[in-house]
């Protein structure tokens, strides 16, 4: 059976009886334009102008130039700006996010041109709430993305450079699922950094010091939460790109007194869940063995990585149909000292769960695929070309469709090339990477490289939870966000083999998305919006499609 009757079944519910009360829909206002002969007459025909501006920014050699020049657009038109990334997602999304936002947080205090979010530091503590009134568009805030920079893409501490990482990821939350510009709200918090080359540049924009104690940051952190809470009452809050031990901490410590998630523990876990549904599929219709005898290896042992795991863990048992302790003898760990075992010495806490009683403690790759023969091998460790050609070869020898999932980012540390995987393997990968990869021709058919990237499921979701108005994000939301994202294929996308669905239909996708967000949050009694409860599923999608904000171009 397909895991897609299996999963229905299991999710199916009573639909609602009416549809009352629906709060009417936005406004969408119109962009302000300068008064006449402040701007060239031509100007006032879109069509040319969106024209001008494609070719200006293709006229540019460098992926980073690009992201400069999109960014001064969105400051000075932020509807051609938007209107270019929704018309031209897959060849703008790799320009304003993954991999080119790695390169935008590295140079971030060299390129510095105007401010954009907000910058909160350690200097703060004890008049957090005073410097968060400062934004000029409280009443609008809707969604924050806060990062402390400390551990970003896999690009290490990047302290305040960090921020645009919090830009990027709202942007595509306002180009993916039709946040309102004015919404969003970008925040880096400086608690020093401890990357020396950015201390000792005197271009560094953040404060020169070594990062607090994590005493000083719970307080900090205690304050900046109930703050933004008396500030922003509307706020969601995506925590990003925190090293991983304050991830896991700050993720349990706000989870139930804030409408929050943290996007690599979470959002990773979701978008990879759904991708490891239909590869899943894929794999046993070609081997003909059934979905509960796939077995999963991860190289890397961090948030993303763990997130993934225990989401991987409803495949299991919500699709194959074993117990939860069943489910976790399938999932295996590598962290930088070999395979994860529990008689391991000073084992950290968010690695005890899956660490194995019943391996030796093996260290190679290869040797460990051998002993464990995986089905699956997800790679979240950062290490550049870690699946060596040995790698992918012992993959398949095991597999007539190996998954392989090198899920680092940016591209620059993803743990395998496409173009490798897919010739190492004969031909037979099922592939998804963190960052884009051109698609591939071998054995004269081309091949398309899925993104399991959390940027399909945070736009959806958050649009979900901030029309729903939200008190909490429910584990069961982020899983409803996984499930709708995996049904989303169309027969097509089936047909071409696809484990995603094609990124430029992002704001279709964000709709299915958000309504099953909205739907989980009613079943689990966060929703604050409870006029929403007695649409239909139809009126329902309707409404949030007219939520949704789109440039008027
Ligand atoms: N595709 C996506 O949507 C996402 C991808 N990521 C990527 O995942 C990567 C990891 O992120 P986090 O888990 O937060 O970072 P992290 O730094 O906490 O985790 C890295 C893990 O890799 C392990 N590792 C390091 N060197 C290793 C080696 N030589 N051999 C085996 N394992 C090794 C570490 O022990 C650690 O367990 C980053 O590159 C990040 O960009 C993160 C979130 C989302
Ligand atoms: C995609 C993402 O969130 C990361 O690499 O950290
Ligand atoms: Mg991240």
């Amino acid at each position: 059976m397909h895991w897609l009757n299996i999963v229905h079944l299991a999710q199916r519910r009573p639909s609602s009886p009416s549809y009352a009360n629906v709060p009417p829909l936005d406004a969408h206002p119109a962009p302000s334009r300068p008064a006449h002969g402040l701007e060239p007459p031509a100007l006032a025909n879109p069509g040319v102008h969106y024209q001008r501006c494609l070719a200006q920014l293709r006229s540019k050699d460098k992926a980073i130039e690009r992201n400069i020049y999109l960014q001064q657009l969105k400051h000075a038109d932020e509807h051609m700006f938007y209107k270019l990334v929704v018309e031209n997602m897959a060849e703008l999304t790799p320009l304003i996010y993954t991999p080119t936002v790695g390169d935008a947080c590295l140079q971030f205090s060299a390129n510095y041109r105007r401010p954009e979010g907000m910058f909160i530091s350690i200097k703060d503590k004890g008049k957090i709430g005073q410097v968060l009134r400062n934004w000029p568009r409280r009443e609008d805030a809707r969604i924050s993305v806060v990062t402390d920079g400390s551990r970003i893409l896999g690009l290490g501490d990047l302290g305040v450079n960090g921020m645009p990482i919090s830009i990027g990821k709202l942007s595509l939350y306002v180009a993916g699922a039709g946040i309102r510009p004015a919404s969003t709200l970008p925040i880096c918090l400086d608690l020093g950094t401890n990357n020396t080359k950015f201390l000792e540049d005197p271009l560094y924009l953040g404060l020169r010091q070594k990062r607090v104690s994590d005493k000083e940051m719970d307080e900090f952190m205690d304050e900046f939460m109930r703050e933004m809470r008396a500030t922003f009452p509307k706020l969601l809050i995506q925590f990003e790109d925190f090293s991983t031990d304050h991830a896991f901490h700050y993720l349990d410590r706000f989870r139930h007194q804030y409408p929050l998630f943290n996007d690599d523990i979470q959002g990773t876990g979701a978008v990879v869940l759904s991708g490891f549904l239909n590869a899943a599929q894929l794999s046993s219709e070609a081997s003909g063995r059934p979905l509960s005898d796939h077995r999963i290896l991860f190289l890397g042992s961090g948030s993303a990585g763990v997130g993934v795991g225990m989401q991987l863990m409803s495949f299991f048992t919500l699709v194959a149909g074993l117990s939860p302790e069943e489910a976790r003898s399938r999932i295996y760990y590598i962290d930088s000292q070999g395979l994860i075992t529990a008689d391991r010495p000073g084992l950290a806490e968010h690695k005890k769960f899956f660490a194995r009683t019943d391996c030796p403690p093996l260290k190679d790759l290869v040797d460990i695929i051998g002993y464990v023969k995986p089905t699956a091998l997800l790679g979240l460790s950062t290490i550049k070309n870690a699946f060596t050609r040995d790698v992918i070869e012992a993959m398949t020898a095991l597999n007539e469709r190996p998954i392989v999932f090198p899920l680092s980012n940016p591209v620059a540390l993803s743990e395998c090339e496409f173009g490798d995987a897919v010739s190492w393997s004969g031909g037979r990968v099922i592939f998804a990477s963190g960052s884009p990869f051109a698609p591939v021709t071998y054995g004269g058919q081309e091949h398309v490289a899925g993104q399991g990237n959390n940027m399909y499921v945070f736009p959806g979701l958050g649009l979900g939870a901030i029309l729903a108005r939200v008190s909490s994000i429910t584990d069961s939301m982020v899983e409803a966000a996984s499930l709708a994202l995996a049904h989303s294929l169309t027969p097509d996308e089936r047909a071409a083999g696809l484990i995603y669905p094609r990124l430029e239909r992002i704001r279709e996708i964000s709709v299915g998305i958000a309504a099953g967000v909205v739907r989980e949050a009613q079943k689990r009694g966060v929703d604050g919006h409870k006029a929403l409860r007695a649409m239909s599923e139809p009126e329902l999608r309707t409404w949030v499609e007219g939520k949704m904000w789109s440039p008027m171009i």
